[in-house]
C-alpha cells in the first residue's frame, strides 16, 4: 500500500491520525502517563472449552466434581481437565470484585487478550472498566487455528486486515468499542496456513495503524522466531510486538538470548501458574514462579530489563481468589517483593510493570 494517497497519510485516511501518541481503552483514548502498573496479557472474560483435556483414567470423579476445597488443588494440578473451569465468562461478579482489588493493590490497566475464536464480550469489558476504575485495553484479531471460522478460513489477507484495521478504528463485535492492541493473535506449532494469513494481516494492520500487537506462540522453542520472522515479511514493527507464553516456551538461556537479539518485547505471563504436567505439552517442566523470576533477573542481567513485560494470564476459573486461587493482584502482592529481594532494583520493576507496558500501548 502507498504511503500517501492524494496527499494524505494511510492514517489519515483511516480516521486514526488522532490515536497516535495515545492508548486505546475500551472507554476511550487515553494518556499513556495514566496508566499506571499495568498487567499485559489477561482474560476477564472468556470461554477456553475448545482446551478441553479429558481427564486420565482415574480422574474421572474430580473432573466432574463441584468447586469445593477438597477439589482445589486438583484443579490447579488438572485446570484443562473439567469443563466448567474453562469457562471463565461465568465469573464476572468475581472478577469485578478482583479488579477493585487490583486498584487497591496499585494496579491501573489490564491488557485483555481476548480475541476472535474464545468469546471476545466488549460490553463486559466496558462495564468493567466503568464500574473499577481499572482501565482495560481489549484486544483485535483472531486466536489460534483450532478456533478459525470457516469463513475466516477462506478470507484473504486483505479481509482479514480490513476486519482487524475495523476493530480498532470503529469497533468490534458490532459495537462501537474499539479494541487498543492486536491479539492475542493465536499460534500453534507448527504454524498453519490460516494462522500465517492472520499473521499477515496483524502486521499489515500493524503498519497502516502504529498500534501494538501481542502473539499466543505455539509450543516448541523456535516458534518465536518463526513468527517474527513471518511479521517481518509483511512489515510488522517487531518493536511494538510482544512475544507471550515465554515461561513454557523458551528454556535453555543461550536460545532465549538468541530470540530475545530480535527485539520483541519478551512476555512472561503464567505468574502463579504451578503444575508438575503441562498437558499441551508433556516433554516440558512448567517453571515456578521463583524461576521465572530467576529468568527475569537474568534477563535484567543480560541488558533486555527495557524489553520485559509480566503478567497472569488468569483464563480458569480455578485461578480467581474465589476459588482459593492467586488473583489478578498476585504479581503485586507477592512477585514484586520477591523481585527486589532477588536484586531486581524498584527503578527496575518500574520499567517492567510501568514504563515498558506504556511503551508499547501508545500508538506511533
Ligand atoms: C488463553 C491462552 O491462550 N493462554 C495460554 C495458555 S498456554 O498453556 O500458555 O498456552
Amino acid at each position: 500500500m502507498p504511503d500517501r494517497t492524494f496527499g494524505l497519510t494511510v492514517k489519515e485516511i483511516a480516521g486514526m491520525s488522532d490515536l497516535s501518541g495515545k492508548v486505546q481503552t475500551v472507554l476511550g483514548l487515553m494518556d499513556p502517563d495514566q496508566l499506571g502498573r499495568t498487567m499485559t496479557h489477561e482474560h476477564l472474560t472468556m470461554n477456553f472449552e475448545y482446551c478441553f483435556v479429558p481427564p486420565a483414567p482415574g480422574h474421572e470423579d474430580n473432573s466432574l466434581a463441584p468447586f469445593q476445597l477438597e477439589n482445589m488443588h486438583w484443579l490447579q494440578q488438572h485446570a484443562y481437565s473439567h469443563r466448567e473451569n474453562l469457562l471463565l465468562y461465568q465469573e464476572l461478579e468475581a472478577v469485578r470484585d478482583e479488579l477493585v482489588c487490583f486498584k487497591k493493590a496499585g494496579g491501573g490497566t489490564i491488557v485483555e487478550n481476548t480475541t476472535t475464536g474464545i468469546t471476545r464480550d466488549l460490553p463486559v469489558l466496558r462495564q468493567l472498566a466503568k464500574d473499577t476504575g481499572v482501565n482495560i485495553v481489549a484486544g483485535a484479531g483472531y486466536y489460534v487455528d483450532d478456533t478459525h471460522s470457516d469463513e475466516t478460513r477462506k478470507m484473504t489477507v486483505e479481509e482479514l486486515t480490513d476486519v482487524i484495521v475495523t476493530e480498532v478504528s470503529h469497533g468490534a463485535d458490532g459495537t462501537d468499542i474499539r479494541c487498543g492492541v492486536l491479539g492475542e493473535i493465536g499460534t500453534g506449532w507448527p504454524i498453519t496456513e490460516s494462522e500465517k494469513k492472520v499473521l499477515r494481516a496483524t502486521a499489515h494492520a500493524q503498519s497502516q495503524l502504529g498500534c501494538p500487537v501481542i502473539i499466543h506462540p505455539g509450543r516448541n522453542p523456535t516458534a518465536p522466531s518463526e513468527i517474527v520472522r513471518v511479521l517481518q515479511e509483511a512489515g510488522g514493527d517487531i518493536s511494538k510486538t510482544v512475544m507471550s507464553h515465554l515461561d513454557r516456551t523458551i528454556f535453555d538461556h543461550d536460545e532465549l538470548l538468541e530470540f530475545a537479539k530480535l527485539g520483541s518485547y519478551l512476555e512472561y505471563d503464567l505468574f502463579g501458574t504451578e503444575m508438575l504436567d503441562y498437558p499441551f505439552n508433556l516433554g516440558i517442566d512448567m517453571p515456578n514462579d521463583s524461576q521465572r523470576v530467576q529468568t527475569l533477573a537474568f534477563l535484567i542481567k543480560e541488558g533486555y530489563e527495557d524489553r520485559i513485560v509480566i503478567a497472569h494470564d488468569i483464563h480458569t476459573k480455578n485461578r480467581l481468589t474465589k476459588y482459593g486461587g492467586h488473583g489478578y493482584s498476585h504479581i503485586l502482592n507477592n512477585i514484586v517483593p520477591k523481585m527486589l529481594s532477588r536484586g531486581i532494583s524498584q527503578k527496575q520493576v518500574d520499567k517492567i510493570l510501568i514504563d515498558n507496558p506504556k511503551q508499547w500501548l501508545t500508538f506511533k
